[in-house]
């Protein structure tokens, strides 16, 4: 028997807090977005005014004592880590006694392949893919976001199938895990680049790149991007596609389309507003009270 305990910790303080956990005697540790459980569990996101980097700025660090550990003994380590990874108090806790053969099975069965449509899935390493003739997309939660659960990124998946010609040039604003630029180069596009405002996420989504044999080329945003492409797709939040508009809508080239995610249909309005100036947009799908706003710039 184990005990597994679940803090909640800020993202940045996480890594201290999973070797400091290490150090203190946990027999191992993970690190989970926070935002990669239930609707109800991700209240930032979406969040009018919320700032982007929200999306993971919460973990939950899990970590594996051995089952003899007493309750006191437990404090004392869990106190430790918290000490020794710079917190003031122990981050808010829970644990749970896991029967050993079930540890794996326990983590890993929280990420089932996900069907995107009949030609895309997304398939944990540890699964086999449901359809062996369809995209499979090998993809584990990290801490970047985007492993297709999320409806925000559903709904760009689902856009990126329907669009994507063979040899088209596609743009991935906002790249995280890599999960819309891998799609899209598996899907048959020529150039494709991801940009992310996050270091870590430009390095989860090389990562993610590489093991899916896909051919995209991903910078850190603040890196410029001269081109224009034939698709851009950018899964933010209302707030930063607001204030992106004149720099994302630069990217589309004439005749270019752009698919924005992260908006909730209450925000449909004020995103068009921002965007009117540069591009038409109109909401072209909904899942679970999000949106996809679409537009195309006139051109040939
Ligand atoms: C919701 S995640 C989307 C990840 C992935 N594209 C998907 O659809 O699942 C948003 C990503 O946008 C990035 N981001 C936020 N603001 C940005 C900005 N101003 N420029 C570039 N990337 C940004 C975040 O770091 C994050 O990786």
């Amino acid at each position: 028997m184990w005990i597994s305990v679940t803090l909640q910790a800020e993202a940045d303080k996480a890594e201290a807090l999973s070797d400091a956990l290490m150090e203190a005697g946990a027999l191992s540790v993970s690190i989970e977005d926070a935002d990669a459980g239930t609707e109800a569990e991700r209240p930032q996101f979406g969040e009018p005014g919320h700032l982007p980097t929200a999306l993971w700025d919460h973990s939950r660090v899990i970590a594996l004592f051995d089952g003899a550990a007493d309750p006191a003994e437990l404090g004392a380590m869990l106190a430790e880590a918290a000490r020794a990874a710079g917190f003031d108090a122990v981050p808010p806790f829970s644990t749970e006694t896991v029967a050993e053969q079930n540890w794996v099975q326990l983590t890993q069965s929280q990420f089932d392949p996900i069907r995107i449509t009949d030609r895309l899935w997304i398939v944990p390493s540890w699964h086999e893919a449901p359809d062996a003739d369809a995209i499979n997309i090998e993809l584990d939660p990290g801490m970047a976001f985007g492993t297709g659960s999320h409806p925000t990124t559903r709904l760009c998946l689902e856009w990126l199938c329907e669009v994507v010609t063979p040899g088209c040039s596609v743009l991935d604003y906002g790249c995280g895990s890599g999960i819309l630029g891998i799609a899209a180069a598996k899907l048959g596009a020529g150039a494709v680049l991801g940009i992310d405002i996050d270091e870590k996420a430009v390095e989860a989504a090389r990562d993610n790149a590489a093991r899916n044999h896909a051919a995209v080329r991903l910078q850190h945003s603040a890196v410029p991007v001269g081109d224009t492409f034939d698709l851009v797709v950018a899964n933010i939040l209302t707030n930063p596609l607001c204030v992106l508009a004149p720099a994302i809508s630069a990217r589309v080239a004439p005749g270019g389309r752009v698919a924005l995610s992260g908006v909730l249909e209450t925000q449909a309005a004020q995103v068009v507003e921002a965007w009117a100036p540069h591009i038409a947009l109109h909401v072209g799908a909904a899942h679970e009270g999000w949106i996809r706003l679409e537009g195309r710039r006139p051109g040939p």
